[in-house]
């Protein structure tokens, strides 16, 4: 599990840790870890040509530092100074390896120093940054990502908020950045996760100073811990019974998926509670479910079956009949996923008086919503949503007092009084029709199994990320593809409980 500490957090631990530490240990250690990264990333260090963009501060000043250990190893290192100060060790330090520091005046010359380059530092701004880049910071940016060169990004992509991933104006695009201490959510959600590249930590032995993370970022190992491994005792009730409340006429598919989602991730059984015309469709697709094909306005009753979870809301209609079910359903004991048109649901003045049900109910209860979606529950802007994706996830699961999941570039799951988690698998050939209601059916099966909401939810997403870049290789997907997937993802993350 990689953790992430928010910037007042790291400046803290910093703090405690540079009064046990000599005057500049820290920097060093960043520094030294920086070089060695970069070294890494030069076929040789004799003779390279390295540009480092230096802002005034200290991000500026692991730059210049990592700068005279590459020159001291016989690399050729030009460092352009964006302001009118730099950081004087890390200035002098360079000099003294042989150096040189130029200050930035958008001239042809640099411009050309940037594009011959064998590799690109940027020390423009780290954890320091606030707002959007001002100039010439951000021209350098913008030189910085359309060289040809590779670029390492010190600590934070410079123009990416190290605390949120938002992205305010240019930004530097980083093929690796070397982060110190700890991970900073701002590396793991996008927009900035996209600028972050591979992202490198450097233990500069913050660790014991650090509490506990405000943002998780699971491995395929976590996700082999926490998937349920299927017991020699286990019959179909033990393995979980998913009770699935999705479709309607005019969106059959969206049921097929959903069930179909369920069955690919491994659930003892579905029951599939809808009307007649939805429940052909899906047990002609799935025959192994079981349809409950009574008046599904009358159907609200969930104790038939030992129905240990439901999912409700993909593709299922937004009529007074919807909002009764869906009262029922939120008013059972058992954990609940509500989607799509469930969501929508639950939207209206203050949350809607449906959403009062999400607080009061004491079982598990997850939201699974993509951006508009959450600006709608929330009523705030899409684009914010986007911007601030875990801010956003984080007030909807304090509101409404339950485990959101929000769908996107990077899926985060919010839980309140636990750290948030950024979901690490995906490819932007998810965003496409359908993968919702399968990832629906996938995280229901693994809340059905027993797994508490926020757990089977980072579970689930992992697996239907992983499922992306499965199927097919890397061509286009549908959601259908993603049901052929699945179970491949389940096995390759079972694989690493194995060993
Ligand atoms: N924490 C740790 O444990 C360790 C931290 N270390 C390192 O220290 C870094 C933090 O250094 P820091 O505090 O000096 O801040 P930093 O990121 O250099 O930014 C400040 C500079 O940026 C400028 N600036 C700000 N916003 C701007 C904007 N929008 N557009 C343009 N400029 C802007 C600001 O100018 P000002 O606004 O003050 O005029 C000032 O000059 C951290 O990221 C890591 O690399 C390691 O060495 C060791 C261990
Ligand atoms: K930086």
């Amino acid at each position: 599990m990689h953790s992430a500490h928010t910037v007042s957090v790291v400046r803290e631990a910093e703090r405690a840790l540079m009064a046990r530490v000599p005057e500049g240990a820290l920097m060093r250690r960043a520094a030294a870890g920086l070089a060695a990264e970069c070294a890494g990333l030069l076929p040789r260090v004799y003779g390279a040509g390295v540009v480092l963009l230096v802002g005034g501060g200290d991000n500026g000043g692991d730059a210049l530092y990592a700068g005279a250990l590459l020159a001291s190893r016989g690399a050729s290192v030009r460092a352009l100074a964006a302001g009118r100060t730099v950081h004087e060790g890390g200035a002098d330090a360079l000099r003294a390896a042989g150096g040189r520091i130029l200050p930035f005046a958008g001239g042809a010359a640099e411009e050309a120093a940037l594009f011959d380059a064998d590799l690109v530092v940027d020390g423009l701004v780290g954890i320091g940054g606030r707002g959007g880049l001002r100039e010439p910071h951000a021209a350098l940016a913008v030189l910085a990502s359309n060289a040809p060169a590779r670029v390492v990004a010190v600590d934070v992509p410079s123009g990416v908020d190290a605390d949120t991933g938002e992205v305010a104006g240019p930004a530097v695009r980083a093929d690796t950045t070397v982060t110190f201490g700890t991970h900073k959510p701002g590396l793991f959600v996008d927009p900035g996760a996209e600028r972050a590249g591979r992202v490198r930590l450097v233990d500069i032995g913050l660790g014991p100073e650090l509490p506990g993370p405000a943002l998780v970022r699971p491995q395929a190992v976590d996700i082999a811990a926490l998937l349920p491994a299927p017991g020699a005792e286990q019959d179909k009730y033990r393995r979980g019974v998913l009770g699935v409340r999705a479709g309607s006429d005019p969106y059959r598919g969206a049921a097929v998926l959903c069930v179909g989602g369920a069955l690919r991730t491994g659930v003892g059984m579905v029951r599939f509670g809808g009307g007649r015309g939805v429940a052909d469709q899906v047990i002609g697709r799935w025959p192994e479910a079981v349809a409950d094909l009574r008046d599904p306005q009358s159907s609200t009753d969930l104790s038939p079956g030992r129905v240990a979870a439901v999912v409700i809301g993909p593709g299922r209609g937004t009529h007074p009949a919807n909002a009764d079910e869906l009262r029922a359903v939120l008013d059972s004991e058992v954990p609940v996923l509500v989607d799509a048109d469930g969501l929508t649901l639950l939207t209206g003045g203050g949350g809607g008086p449906l959403s009062a049900l999400l607080r009061e109910r004491a079982p598990q209860t997850l939201l699974t919503p993509h951006a508009g979606e959450l600006s709608r529950l929330l009523d705030v802007d899409r684009v914010d949503v986007e911007a601030r994706r875990l801010e956003h996830a984080a007030r909807a699961a304090d509101r409404f007092g339950c485990t959101v999941l929000l769908k996107g570039s990077t899926t985060v799951i919010a839980h309140p009084g636990a750290p948030a988690v950024a979901n690490p698998t995906g490819t932007p050939l998810l965003a496409t029709a359908g993968t919702g209601d399968v990832l629906s059916g996938a995280v229901g099966a693994l809340m059905a199994s027993g797994l508490p909401a926020r757990e089977a939810a980072t579970c689930g997403a992992y697996l239907h990320g992983r499922a992306a870049s499965l199927a097919r290789g890397g061509a286009p997907i549908s959601a259908s593809d993603l049901l052929d997937a699945l179970p491949l993802a389940v096995a390759e993350v079972a694989r690493g409980r194995a060993v």
